[in-house]
């Protein structure tokens, strides 16, 4: 059985301002740094033999810190990037004209296809991030890899491998630097094929950041 653990970038600068980074990108904060070297002093000790990060800067500078405590190098692999949320990027959430909320509800109530103004569908958000995960089946035998991505793309992979639409990701919380766990298998019981073992733990987490979403 393949185990793929997946981890949201800790908190940045931006998450903080409430402003809409998509694939722009901001620094960790010093919260975020250290909510980071608490995921590897979590996963420390898990066996990972891979860390594989999407390539903007929020998830590279998380990836490097984990990679540090589990003794392994990073990859990069831009599918994992957060949704592309096209002329809303770098604005602040409470900023939005009613046309720009509208556009934005387009991509959060699942409209068919719906997209901010040269942003990416959630469809197409799916796609890439099925595709990334699927290329841990090509790992050697033994791997365990984890993952360092956004919270739409890993929101949107966990509901789609639920069978849930990808705007359910909406109703998951995954907070900066949580913890997500996906399992590749062959189940007589369980359906075959990725199985959710767990979504959003902060468990090793002593300040979690308030989620941009939350607040
Ligand atoms: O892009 C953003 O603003 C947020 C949305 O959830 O994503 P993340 O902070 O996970 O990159």
């Amino acid at each position: 059985m393949l185990q793929v653990y997946l981890v949201r970038h800790g908190e940045t600068r931006w998450n903080a301002e409430r402003r809409i980074q998509g694939q722009s990108d901001s620094p960790l904060t010093a919260k975020g740094e250290q909510q980071a070297v608490q995921v590897g002093e979590r996963v420390r000790t898990y066996g990972i033999t891979h860390v594989i990060a999407s390539d903007l800067g929020r998830t590279r500078r998380t990836a490097e810190i984990i990679a540090d405590a589990c003794g392994c190098g990073v990859t990069l692999d831009a599918r994992l990037r957060e949704l592309d949320m096209g002329v809303l990027e770098q604005r602040h959430l409470d900023s939005l004209t009613p046309e720009e909320e509208e556009w934005r509800r387009l991509v959060v109530n699942g409209t068919p296809d719906g997209r901010i103004p040269q942003g990416e569908s959630m469809q197409e958000l799916s796609e890439r991030m099925h595709a990334a995960l699927a290329a841990c089946l090509d790992l050697p035998s033994g791997s365990r890899p984890l993952l360092v991505s956004h919270g739409i793309a890993l929101g949107c992979l966990v509901s789609t491998i639920l069978g849930l639409p990808a705007h359910a990701e909406r109703r998951l919380r995954l907070r900066n630097c949580s913890i997500s766990r996906v399992d590749y298998q062959e189940s007589l019981w369980l359906a075959p094929g990725w199985v959710v073992e767990t979504a959003g733990d902060i468990s090793h987490l002593d300040t979690p950041a308030l989620d941009e979403l939350q607040r």
